[in-house]
């Protein structure tokens, strides 16, 4: 087998050279043994899968001066990847009914140590333990702040950084016009919940060890974070994946106290609101982007680092106002997607070209139809059969030098928004005003119940740093 260097995460001669004076005269016994050299490397095992593999190179002569070879390139590896050396790492108890302390004491704990990353952990002893940590502690000697858990314990790890931010740089007044900090820690989550939404949707799959994998590497992924604001101007909360008003709020709401039940209240809720599916009169107003490109978001992606894309200066804001568009009319769901959503039951996500790090979120607005036009809209969001090479021609860039390109195959189509009742907007920000029964409102905000009777949302482009390998095609 062939290794990278870069994919190389620790070296060591065994026995131990670089040990104790007791160890150090057994080795001398052992003169005449010739050693070995143990190396521990990041293997891709196929689709998205990451594992770490013990590697013996056994019978070598001189190992310590291949050691004294390798390590100062290993070093170099570990500070141009910026990989961790010593992580902050909070264990929800409660998450994927008590797994998470078992899925860390199997996975996480061996692989750091094996690695040489240190790490500090703290289990979460009540609901927002993690973030009242993060707005409190000290937290200058970690690399990265890791939560093993679900979304919910992802939600607080980016909250306590974002306002712990906010903080430190005396930041207090909080609206709509105020500007957003990126944190200096890199999150990483280690998926355990009943939602893993978020990574999934970055690494591909919501396997653990891929996960713990990416943290050693110390790849990142640069992410889009909306912040969400009261209809007076005032900031709510942060929002990563979904932010929904309707169909998908109904279910947050009756789901939230059948918790125990796991993944399945949500398809028990879902029927049942899908049978109880109801409208809601709305307005909602929004900035639109440059059109969906219909290109999936991978490594390098070209449309997250494209300038066009940059946040718009403040003094553009006057000229934003005058391009926001205004429906209103009844509608049964209107959902945000800041990421492609992907997940076991659906893999190429719910929204397949929404993009990691655009600035943009994908605004899909069902107006009102019937539950058999609503269930054919859900079903296609769950089975969408996106052709994701295709996708990945359409999003290549161009180059003037080159000969003209063939013909663009036809844009891959996403069935699940081609229904008379659903539109699909790339927009940098949104609000929606609640026309019909204000009191009722309830929004589904990653997971978490909101009561606003009118919210204001706004993209801001790259604001967070996720330990992650993004998905290849
Ligand atoms: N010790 C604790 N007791 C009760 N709740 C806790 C505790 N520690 C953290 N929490 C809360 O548990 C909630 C759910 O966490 P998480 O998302 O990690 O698990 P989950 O099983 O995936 O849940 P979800 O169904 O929300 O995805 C979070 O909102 C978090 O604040």
């Amino acid at each position: 087998a062939q290794y990278q260097l870069d994919d190389i995460l620790h070296a060591q001669a065994t026995p131990d050279i670089s040990g104790s004076q007791k160890q150090q005269q057994k080795q001398q016994q052992q003169q005449q043994q010739k050693q070995q050299l143990e190396l521990v490397a990041a293997v891709q095992t196929g689709d998205c899968r990451w594992r770490l593999q013990q590697i013996q190179l056994t019978g070598l002569s001189d190992c310590s001066s291949l050691l004294a070879l390798l390590t100062p390139q290993l070093e170099a590896a570990a500070g141009r990847h910026r990989r961790p050396r010593s992580l902050l790492v909070f264990v929800n108890p409660v998450s994927g009914g008590g797994g998470a302390v078992r899925l860390c004491d199997r996975l996480l704990r061996p692989a750091l140590r094996q690695c040489r990353v240190a790490a500090r952990f703290v289990h979460t002893e009540r609901r927002h333990h993690a973030k009242d940590f993060l707005l409190q502690e000290k937290l200058q000697s970690f690399d990265g702040i890791v939560g093993v858990g679900g979304d919910g314990i992802l939600s607080e790890l980016f909250h306590g950084l974002l306002l712990r931010k906010r903080l430190d740089e005396g930041l207090t007044a909080h609206t709509v016009d105020d500007p957003e900090l990126r944190p200096d820690h890199t999150i990483g989550i280690v998926p355990a919940g009943s939602t893993d939404t978020v990574v999934h949707s970055i690494n591909g799959t919501s396997d653990a060890l891929t996960a713990i994998v990416q943290i050693i590497l110390g790849r990142r992924v640069a992410m889009d974070m909306a912040s969400v604001y009261s209809d007076s101007g005032q900031f709510l909360t942060y929002n990563i994946s979904l932010l929904g008003y309707g169909y998908f709020g109904e279910v947050a709401r009756s789901s939230e106290p059948l918790r125990w039940m796991g993944p399945a209240r949500y398809d028990l809720v879902g029927a049942h609101r899908l049978l109880n599916l109801r409208s809601h009169a709305l307005e909602i107003s929004f900035l639109e982007a440059d059109g969906r490109c219909h290109a999936v978001c991978t490594r390098d992606c070209s449309v997250c680092s494209s300038d066009a894309l940059a946040e718009c200066a403040p003094e553009a804001k006057e000229q934003q106002r005058r391009q926001l568009r205004t429906v209103t009319g009844r509608f049964v769901a209107v959902n945000s997607f800041l990421m492609p959503c992907r997940s076991t039951k659906s893999a190429a996500g719910a929204v397949p070209f929404a993009h990691l790090g655009d600035g943009c979120t994908d605004l899909v607005l069902v107006r009102d139809c019937s539950k058999a036009e609503f269930l054919r809209h859900l079903y296609r969001v769950s089975s969408c059969p996106v052709r994701l090479s295709t996708a990945a021609a359409g999003a290549s860039a161009i180059d003037d030098s080159l000969p003209p390109p063939p013909p663009t195959p036809p844009a891959p189509v996403e069935p699940q928004f081609q229904l008379d009742c659903v539109q699909v907007h790339r927009v940098r920000q949104f609000s929606v005003r609640v026309l019909d029964n204000p009191a009722g409102s309830v929004w589904n905000c990653d997971g978490e119940v909101l009561r606003q009777a009118g919210l204001a949302v706004r993209v801001h482009r790259q604001l967070l740093q996720l330990f992650g390998c993004h998905v290849t095609l």
